[in-house]
């Protein structure tokens, strides 16, 4: 059996606020094997967010227990066991691409040889190579996507964390990241954590499906998804797709979402 890059076992995370506890958490199951995307979809404040930053150590469950490539989040986030790519690309304005991707290799303390090796290697896996000397303003939403996303493979971590990257983006453009984002995951065996609004999105990427409901934030279905890992975009028009489709916007109405 593949070892599990995340195992939750009954994690809970309740956020004390000035109106009472907010229950992120409640009950959540999971286990992720090495080499699986997995999406999370489900409604505003049914907890996606919060079990990212839970599996990054930027919040701490309230009970239960959460590892991360058999470590506690903590000593995962020490071991720089994953990069995490936000919903917006994040790039700053003043520094260049290879500038901005070598950021977070410079506060670690790379040495200047390595680092310039990482940013061509990740340039190049989202394919922007050439791009390094050019500032954000000069690159289009998607392709700014693409650097931050370079910019949370620089480390070689084996997981990688996506909060909605591409939800700011338009149709066409998604489409396109969507499908450059398989080709890296199967050029790269990395496990994805991927948290999206999409059900298309969510059945075209993903090995495994969780449905998640809010108030108290859990888990309603995992969906182990019977797509062949290779997937043009047509595969969207076959029965097999409409058929996990459904099945995920069941498991959104069984949590009573609202519109996704
Ligand atoms: N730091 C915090 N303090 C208090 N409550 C919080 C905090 N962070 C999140 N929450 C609450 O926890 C619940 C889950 O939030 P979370 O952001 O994880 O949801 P989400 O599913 O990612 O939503 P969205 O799709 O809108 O991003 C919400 O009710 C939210 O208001």
């Amino acid at each position: 059996m593949a070892d599990p890059v995340i195992q939750a076992s009954d994690l809970s995370l309740t956020f004390q606020t000035g109106d009472g506890p907010v229950h992120a958490l409640k009950d959540v199951n999971l286990t992720v094997d090495k080499g699986d995307f997995v999406s999370f979809i489900g409604p505003s404040g049914c907890g996606k967010t919060t079990f990212l930053r839970a599996i990054a150590a930027l919040e701490h469950p309230t009970s239960g227990t959460l590892s991360v490539n058999g470590m506690s989040a903590d000593e995962a986030r020490k071991a720089r066991a994953y990069g995490y790519v936000f919903q917006a690309a994040g790039l700053y304005p003043w520094r260049t691409i290879g500038g901005n991707i070598r950021l977070p290799l410079e506060i670690m303390g790379y040495g200047r040889a390595d680092m310039y090796d990482r940013v061509k290697n990740v340039l190049e896996l989202v394919e922007l190579a050439g791009f390094e000397k050019k500032y954000p303003w000069q690159l289009s939403g998607g392709m700014q996507q693409r650097a931050s996303i370079a910019r949370a493979l620089a480390f070689d971590a084996d997981l990688l964390l996506m909060d909605e990257p591409f939800g700011a983006l338009d149709e066409i453009v998604r489409d396109r990241l969507n499908e450059e984002l398989l080709a890296l995951w199967a050029r790269t065996e990395k496990t994805i954590a991927f948290v999206t609004h999409s059900i298309p999105e969510a059945v075209y990427l993903s090995t495994k499906i969780v449905v998640m409901s809010p108030r108290p934030g859990r888990i309603t279905d995992v969906i182990d998804s019977p797509l062949p890992r290779e997937r043009p975009l047509d595969i969207r028009d076959t029965p097999e797709f409409i058929e996990i489709a459904h099945r995920v916007r069941d498991g959104l109405r069984a949590g009573h979402g609202d519109a996704v």
